[in-house]
């Protein structure tokens, strides 16, 4: 369960993205944040993990503050949280394997895993991450000579690798065409469901939002001004989250 509980965050320059947002999110529940550029659906996702520091409120996860956490309590906090992003992240020269294997950082033994050296059971496990998104015999491929939604499917492996309790993606298919889009996305919420992870998604598109949401969360200047399921947000909803009537060409991105 996360809990926001007032949540702000004022940037350096003084620009508030979130202005006291209260949520609360149960273990398992897929979540598609939607809202303009600049809404703040990055800042509330980045808040879960810290990445973002709120100003005022808190994070809490299974009732423990992620937001008050330091140091070590921090890091281990931080280790069952995956985060998925628009760019893909990747280590582009490093083969597929070493980018998954990555996701063990967190649990690893520090010394090995800095000489590159992981244990039969983290490869293994890397291994039947690939196994999942449907890239298994990717393996030994370097990054770069991936298509890009195979590359976001390393990013959605290397997450899983971490035996995550909450994934985070930030856009994860900005940068792919519609039926990759809709094929990565179908990934994400199925391993979701296989392993009961709390999953927040920030998307542009509104028909993807309908097709894979169990909640749909509507940001407009740093407020959350719509909580609802797929069925609740019609047409209308979506306009007043716009604020813009809805454009076929930028909203939708097609049926899956
Ligand atoms: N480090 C920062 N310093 C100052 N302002 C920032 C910073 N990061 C983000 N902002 C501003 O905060 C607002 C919210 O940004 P955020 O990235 O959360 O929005 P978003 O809804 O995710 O938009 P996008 O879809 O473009 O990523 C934007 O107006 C942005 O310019």
């Amino acid at each position: 369960m996360i809990q926001f509980n007032e949540v702000g965050v004022v940037y350096p320059n003084g620009f508030r993205a979130l202005k006291g947002i209260s949520l609360e999110i149960p273990k398992g529940q897929f979540v598609v944040v939607v809202g303009l550029s600049g809404a703040g659906k990055s800042t509330l996702i980045r808040t879960i993990n810290n990445l973002v520091v709120p100003s005022s409120g808190e994070v809490l996860i299974n009732g423990r503050s992620i937001t008050k956490a330091k140091g070590r309590e921090l890091r281990a906090m931080r280790t069952p949280i995956g985060m998925i992003f628009q760019t893909f992240n990747l280590v582009k020269r490093s083969t597929v394997l070493r980018n998954v294997l990555s996701g063990r950082l967190g649990q690893a033994n520090p010394a090995l895993s800095l000489l590159g050296i992981f244990s039969e059971a983290d490869i293994a496990l890397a291994h039947d991450c690939l196994r999942r998104v449907g890239i298994p015999d990717k393996a030994f491929v370097r990054a770069d000579a991936l298509s890009g939604g195979q590359q976001q499917r390393v990013g959605i492996a290397r997450a899983l690798a971490q035996d995550p309790e909450i994934m985070l993606a930030d856009e994860p298919v900005a940068s792919l065409d519609p039926p990759t889009s809709h094929a990565v996305m179908s990934d994400l919420k199925r391993i979701s469901r296989e392993d009961g992870i709390t999953t927040l998604v920030n998307l542009h598109f509104i028909d993807m939002a309908r097709d894979y949401a169990d909640r749909i969360i509507g940001m407009r200047g740093g407020e959350v001004v719509f909580d609802g399921t797929p069925a609740e947000a019609t047409n209308r909803v979506f306009e007043e989250i716009y604020g813009r009537p809805i454009d076929k060409e930028r909203d939708l991105r097609g049926a899956a």
